[in-house]
């Protein structure tokens, strides 16, 4: 593996401490578009969007045609935005205006590969979008859940930055999930309500590189001990795995992940709305050494307005931390790498 990072494509860095002076633009009714909506995840993120009274437009984008039939069943939902649905080339209509677009395609892991072996199955329907990105809709916050999102961000960010319309204010991988199942977890094993915690998660999306700090779990009164957080750590790293396995290698997370996404994203309409948010997602953020990081970012309506920064963590949770950035340094190079095994000169 290691021959591959011979030559690296620079991306523009965020700073952690840029944009804090922006001021509100009100601005409601946000058109949205998700790109793989056939899918279990994508047709349930899209019924749950179907209900959220802040989105006017909803587009569904999927090669597969079916998708015509999910946009016809999605108005017979009452009320809530007006449905479109665009199959095969018409990509570049389904995100002309969106304020948002969400990409939830292509291929999920098998038991017995990791995320980061999909990175070959998954660049070609990313490069597809920052193409069609750069030609109809450049100034759109662009979320992405594609795996391995260590590496794909690393790699779309680097495609837009060929492209000339790299917006690293505006690029989101959605790692909202380990918040979710580390909210899950520890209101079980403290018996109390998971909604009322926050724990904030960093690192990267992979088994090796998701970092939950549940020393900073909130409110504070909640307390875990050592031997909680480490258990707590283990099933929120495995918990992919363990739903690819219980599911027998049919499918991997869908419905937690449409309920995560939506939550994640609920936040970004909210931040194009005019509030300022904090959410958890893997953005450009060189505070720990790498270029890109996840962890509690708050956004407001023209993008990033700060990514995380400092935590107090114990002993365990800084150990993993350091095992975290050097699988990230990798991940991120193998990404921007992978520009140049697909593309070679820009064509557009
Ligand atoms: N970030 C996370 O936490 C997280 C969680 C779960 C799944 N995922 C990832 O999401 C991705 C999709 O997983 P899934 O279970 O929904 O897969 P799936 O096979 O159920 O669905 C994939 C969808 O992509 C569509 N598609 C294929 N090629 C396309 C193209 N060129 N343009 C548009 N759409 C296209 C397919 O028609 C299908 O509807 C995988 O990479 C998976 O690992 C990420
Ligand atoms: O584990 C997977 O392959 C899907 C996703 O990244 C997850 O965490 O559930």
């Amino acid at each position: 593996m290691t021959n591959i990072i011979t030559r690296r494509i620079s991306v523009p860095l965020l700073s952690n401490q840029s944009w804090s002076s922006m001021n509100y633009v009100a601005h409601k009714n946000v058109q949205f578009s998700v790109i793989g909506a056939a899918s279990k995840i994508g047709s349930n993120l899209s019924l749950l969007l179907k209900q959220n009274q802040k989105v006017r437009h909803l587009k569904l984008y999927d090669e597969d045609t079916r998708i015509n039939g999910v946009g016809i069943e999605l108005t017979h939902v009452p009320g809530g935005p007006f449905i479109t649905a665009y199959d095969s080339d018409k990509l570049g209509a389904a995100i002309q205006f969106s304020d948002i677009i969400v990409m939830v395609s292509r291929t999920p892991r098998k038991p017995g590969t990791t995320r980061e072996q999909m990175l070959s199955s998954n660049t070609s329907v990313i490069l597809q979008l920052c193409k069609a990105l750069a030609n109809n809709n450049p100034e759109a916050f662009l979320a992405i859940s594609t795996n391995p999102i260590n590496s794909i961000i690393p790699f779309a960010s680097a495609m837009l930055h060929k492209y000339h319309c790299y917006n690293p204010y505006k690029m989101f991988g959605i790692t909202h999930i380990d918040t979710a199942r580390s909210r899950a977890f520890a209101g079980d094993a403290l018996n109390v309500n998971p909604r009322d915690l926050e724990v904030p998660v960093i690192g990267g999306h992979s088994d090796k590189t998701i970092v939950p700090l549940f020393s900073n779990l909130t409110p504070s009164y909640y307390q875990v001990d050592a031997c909680q957080a480490d258990m707590l750590t283990r099933l929120v790293r495995k918990a992919g795995t363990e739903v690819l396995i219980n599911k027998q290698g049919t499918e991997s997370a869908t419905l937690a992940m449409a309920w995560s996404i939506h939550e994640f994203v609920d936040g970004l309409i909210n931040a194009i709305c005019g509030s300022e948010v904090v959410l958890n997602c893997y953005t450009a953020n060189p505070h720990y050494g790498t270029k890109f990081f996840s962890g509690p970012t708050n956004i407001g309506c023209y993008g990033i307005k700060q990514t995380c920064g400092n935590f107090k963590m114990s002993a365990y949770e800084s150990y993993m931390l350091n095992n975290a950035i050097s699988a990230i340094n990798c991940d991120v190079a193998i990404g921007e790498e992978y520009v140049r095994y697909i593309e070679g000169p820009v064509k557009r």
